[in-house]
C-alpha cells in the first residue's frame, strides 16, 4: 500500500481564503477589521520566519498586523507592560507571544498576564481548561490544524483509535483533547510508555509530536492507519545541506499507511492558518457576532 499524502499546504490555503471572506464581511457589514499582534523577543532564526509568516498571511487575509519586536535582553516587566497595553486596545482581538522566550522570561508568568479572550494560541491556563471541559476555548493553532485535516479526511472521528506521541502543553495534551472532544478512543503516549510500537499499532490514527527525527519507523504502523507528523527537526542530509524531517520515518510509514502528512507542507502550514482562524473567531466573540463555520473545534 502507498498512502494517501495528506496535502496541509492547499488545505492551509483553502483555510485562509475562508478566513478572507469572513473578514470581508466582518468589514462590509460591520465596519470591524480584525487585528493581530505578535510578539517576538529576540532573534531566534526560526521563530523570526514564523513571526514574519504571521504578519504576512495576517495582512494577506484583510486582517491588520501589529508586530513588536523586543530585543533578547528585554525584561520580564517590560514585557508583561506590553502585554497589558495590548489586552487594553480595542483594535487589538488577537496576541501571541512567539516561544520560546529566552531563558530568563517566565513563559507561564507572560502567557497567563494576556486577556484569555485574546489568547489566539490557546495557551493561557483558561483556555486549557475550558478545552479540558468541554466549553468553548481558543483552542491551540497545531492541535486544531491536525483535527481540521483529521475531519477532512474522515468526517467523524467518533469511536476510531487514536494514539498521540508527546505529552506537550502545546501540542500533545490539547491534540489529546480534541479527539476526545470529537469520541476518539484516546492514548497519550511518551517516553516512559511501555512498548509504545504496540500501543502505535493499535491505532487508527497516529500523531507523532515528540521532537525526535524520524522516531517511528513504519513497522509499529497499523495497516491503513491515519499518520499526523507534527514533528519538524532539522537534520544533516546527504549532501551535507539542512533537510527538515518529521518524527515519523516518512519513506517506510507512507508504505504502511492509508493516510500521511508530509514534513514539509503537513501539519505546519496548517498552524498559521489556524492562528488566522482564531484571530477571526476571537473578533467575532469579542463583537458578538457569528463566528466562523468549520474554523473551530
Ligand atoms: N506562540 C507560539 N509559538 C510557537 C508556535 C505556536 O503555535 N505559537 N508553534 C511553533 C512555531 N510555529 C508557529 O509559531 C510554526 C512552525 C512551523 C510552521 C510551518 O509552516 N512549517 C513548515 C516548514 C517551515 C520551515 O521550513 O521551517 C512545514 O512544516 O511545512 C509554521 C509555524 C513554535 N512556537
Ligand atoms: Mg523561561
Amino acid at each position: 500500500m502507498t498512502a494517501q499524502v495528506i496535502d496541509g499546504k492547499a488545505f492551509a490555503a483553502k483555510i485562509r481564503g475562508r478566513v478572507a471572506e469572513h473578514v470581508a464581511r466582518l468589514k462590509a457589514d460591520h465596519g470591524i477589521t480584525p487585528g493581530l499582534a505578535v510578539v517576538l523577543v529576540g532573534e531566534d532564526p526560526a521563530s523570526s520566519v514564523y513571526v514574519r509568516s504571521k504578519g504576512k498571511q495576517t495582512l494577506e487575509a484583510g486582517m491588520n498586523s501589529y508586530e513588536h519586536k523586543l530585543p533578547a535582553e528585554t525584561s520580564e516587566e517590560s514585557l508583561l507592560a506590553l502585554v497589558k497595553r495590548l489586552n487594553d486596545d480595542p483594535a487589538v482581538h488577537g496576541i501571541l507571544v512567539q516561544l520560546p522566550l529566552p531563558k530568563h522570561l517566565n513563559s507561564d508568568l507572560v502567557i497567563n498576564s494576556i486577556d484569555p479572550a485574546k489568547d489566539v494560541d490557546g495557551f493561557h491556563v483558561s483556555n486549557v481548561g475550558l478545552l479540558g471541559t468541554g466549553q468553548k476555548a481558543m483552542v491551540p493553532c497545531t492541535p486544531l490544524g491536525c483535527l481540521l485535516l483529521l475531519r477532512d479526511l474522515h468526517g467523524s472521528l467518533a469511536g476510531m483509535d487514536a494514539v498521540v506521541i508527546g505529552r506537550s502543553n502545546i501540542v500533545g495534551k490539547p491534540m489529546a483533547q480534541l479527539l476526545l472532544g470529537d469520541s476518539a478512543t484516546v492514548t497519550i503516549a511518551h517516553s516512559k510508555t511501555k512498548d509504545l510500537p504496540e500501543v502505535v499499532r493499535r491505532a487508527d490514527i497516529v500523531v507523532a509530536a515528540v521532537g525526535r527525527a524520524r522516531m517511528v519507523p513504519g513497522d509499529w504502523i497499523k495497516p491503513g492507519a491515519t499518520v499526523i507528523d507534527v514533528g519538524i527537526n532539522r537534520t544533516a542530509g546527504e549532501n551535507g545541506k539542512d533537510v527538515l524531517v518529521g518524527d515519523v520515518d516518512y519513506a517506510s510509514a507512507a508504505q504502511v499507511a492509508g493516510a500521511i502528512t508530509p514534513v514539509p507542507g503537513g501539519v505546519g502550514p496548517m498552524t498559521i492558518a489556524c492562528l488566522l482562524a482564531n484571530t477571526v473567531t476571537a473578533c467575532c466573540r469579542a463583537n458578538g457576532l457569528p463566528e466562523p463555520e468549520g474554523l473551530t473545534a
